[in-house]
């Protein structure tokens, strides 16, 4: 446990805590010398006088002073070792979530992660100060105790260090236990915040559904799963914990009889059983409160095993040297990928030529932003290549590629901030003027003209004050301002309004001016301008592909497709005029 707070905290707070736990260690080994000085001062009472106190008297009042100078500096740094071991843990989990594959976040990650920032840092951060201190003591303590005993009276010390074992397997059970229970607690606790936070997010498609929604079964059976957890997880431990403590009991139970029986034999002196008895309990307390604290420990080591498993996240492979794409073309070369045992992509090659605008379409759930993803390397797939400028893209490396695309997708996320900021995000230097002329290229000026507050107006959690429409061209604001050779275009599947119907046409016409633009298409009027048509066949594969003029010559799955969108738009097309 200690190997591996130290292993996830700065060098700073290293120090800190070994500094804490050294001085725990002195300071549980002064108590039992402290509790072994009572023999003596009894011993010379029971002597009947008071002199041979004296010696043994002023050993414990020096161990006092000591011990109590030790426990003021620990207190201290302690506090200091707990903040600092916090501060490295959060800051090692915003590292690694900043690293991980964006795959990794596919699934719903957030109660979990928010568990692990909060309660779960926060117990793992205390535990050295908290609890460790604590167990050592209960433990060190008793064992300078069962030391000392050798000098008093070898048979009970004997007699002590024989339930040593005894009480360790009962020890290592009840550790055992609880972790048993406590992981079984934080998982049901983690889909339990999943599904709340859920929950407070989708209320409006909740309210649509009414009363007795899957929804709210779902939260309804996630918190009862989390209660039912909780109780097992109490039950559990705490029978663990009366357990353990009967055997200590038992243990000491077993020495005081000892004992007893050797006092009234006459060969252990009354001072000495006496002793044996105050040591008795004192042995007994702290090792039964170790084996309460044991359950925080498996608490705080339950997250420290969480850590561990981000730890191991298979990262996606990094060049050494990355290559250097000849131009901005995106080649896929017989490319197969899934997110489960069914493939959505089968051995698919097309190309995306450099500074052209590809238009890719096909039936709903044909992997039309599967591609996308691909491109943004969001995750590799499973055969072929996916290449940029005939660089296959883990030779690029994740960071080329993030530099060379940007994405404009249709879950675009925007933060509680100002229009303005929200922008920014796409080049964080920029200035307020150019972030503005950016924005103004976007037509976002328009939204900013109609919020109180214009470029200061916030947004909202998610950018819920704006339609998806405007989300989008805060969207591509930010993409024009990252200035990226390749974008990434995910077009809304619903109507737009006029406003945002023209502000994104006029907005993909200055994209594709001078980028590599890959437009999942829904748009009549991006799909028939578009450079090149892919069109997916739901197989995994093309039906066709090249422009619109060629796949309508060619009067095959384009053709139809295209004559039903016509239809169901009402669109009639010049030519048919
Ligand atoms: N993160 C994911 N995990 C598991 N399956 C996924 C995930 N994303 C997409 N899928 C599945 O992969 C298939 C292709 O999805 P994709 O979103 O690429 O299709 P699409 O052609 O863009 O569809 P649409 O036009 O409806 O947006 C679908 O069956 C979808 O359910």
């Amino acid at each position: 446990m200690i190997r591996r707070i130290l292993h996830y905290s700065s060098p700073a707070a290293r120090r800190l805590l070994i500094a804490v736990l050294a001085g725990s260690v002195v300071i549980a080994v002064l108590q039992g010398a402290a509790f072994l000085m009572v023999v003596p001062v009894l011993r010379a009472l029971f002597g009947g006088g008071t002199a041979g106190a004296g010696g043994p008297l002023i050993i414990l009042g020096a161990i006092g002073v000591v011990y109590a100078a030790v426990y003021w500096a620990v207190s201290r740094l302690g506090i200091r070792a707990s903040t600092a071991v916090l501060e490295s843990l959060l800051a090692r989990l915003g590292d690694r979530l900043a690293a991980l594959p964006v795959a990794w976040f596919g699934e719903d990650r957030s109660g979990q992660m928010a568990g692990i920032a909060t309660q779960g840092a926060m117990f793992v951060s205390t535990t050295p100060y908290s609890y460790l201190r604590q167990i050592l003591a209960g433990f060190l303590t008793p064992a300078t105790v069962l030391v000392g005993m050798y000098f008093y009276d070898w048979r009970l010390a004997v007699a002590m260090t024989a339930m040593v074992p005894v009480m360790a397997l009962g020890y290592r059970a009840l550790q055992k236990r609880i972790a048993r229970g406590d992981a079984a607690h934080a998982e049901a606790v983690a889909a339990a915040s999943n599904r709340v936070i859920e929950f407070a997010r989708v209320q409006p498609a909740l309210r649509t559904a009414g009363d007795g929604s899957v929804a709210d079964r779902l939260v309804e059976d996630a918190l009862q799963n989390q209660h039912r957890r909780n109780r097992a997880m109490l039950l559990s431990g705490g029978a663990g914990i009366a357990a353990f403590s009967a055997i200590v009991q038992a243990s000491l139970t077993v020495v005081l009889v000892l004992g007893a029986y050797l006092a009234i034999g006459g060969s252990v002196d009354p001072a000495t059983l006496i002793g044996l008895l105050v040591l008795g309990v004192r042995f007994n307390e702290p090792i039964v409160s170790a084996g309460d604290l044991g359950g925080a420990i498996a608490v705080a080591r339950t997250t420290l095993d969480q850590f561990d498993r981000l730890a191991a996240v298979e990262d996606l492979p990094e060049p050494s040297t990355p290559g250097a794409p000849e131009d901005w073309s995106v080649r896929f070369d017989g490319v197969t990928f899934g997110y489960g045992a069914e493939p959505v992509l089968r051995d698919l090659s097309f190309t995306a030529p450099a500074g052209k605008m590809t238009a890719i379409v096909g039936p709903s759930g044909s992997g039309k932003t599967t591609i996308t993803r691909l491109v943004a390397r969001y995750y590799d797939p499973e055969a072929g290549t996916v290449s940029i400028g005939g660089v296959p893209l883990p030779e690029l490396g994740t960071a080329a590629v993030d530099g060379a695309v940007a994405p404009v997708f249709q879950d675009v996320y925007l933060f509680d901030d100002t229009i303005l900021e929200n922008v920014r995000i796409g080049a964080p230097d920029l200035d307020r003027d150019e972030v503005i002329a950016a924005a103004e290229r976007a037509r976002v000026d328009e939204i900013a003209a109609r919020l109180p507050g214009g470029w200061d107006a916030r947004v909202g959690e998610g950018g819920s004050n704006l339609s998806g429409g405007e989300r989008q061209r805060v969207s591509i604001a930010r993409a024009l301002l990252k200035d990226a050779p390749i974008v990434l275009l995910d077009e809304a599947t619903s109507a737009l309004d006029i406003g945002n119907e023209i502000a994104i046409t006029d907005t993909i016409e200055r994209l594709r001016a001078d980028r590599t633009l890959i437009v999942v298409a829904h748009r009549l009027q991006t799909i028939m301008t578009a450079d090149r048509i892919i069109m997916l066949d739901g197989e995994g594969g093309i039906h066709e592909a090249g422009t619109h003029a060629e796949l309508l010559a060619a009067d095959g799955a384009y053709a139809r497709y295209w004559a039903e969108r016509v239809d169901a738009a009402g669109w009639r097309l010049a030519s048919q005029d």
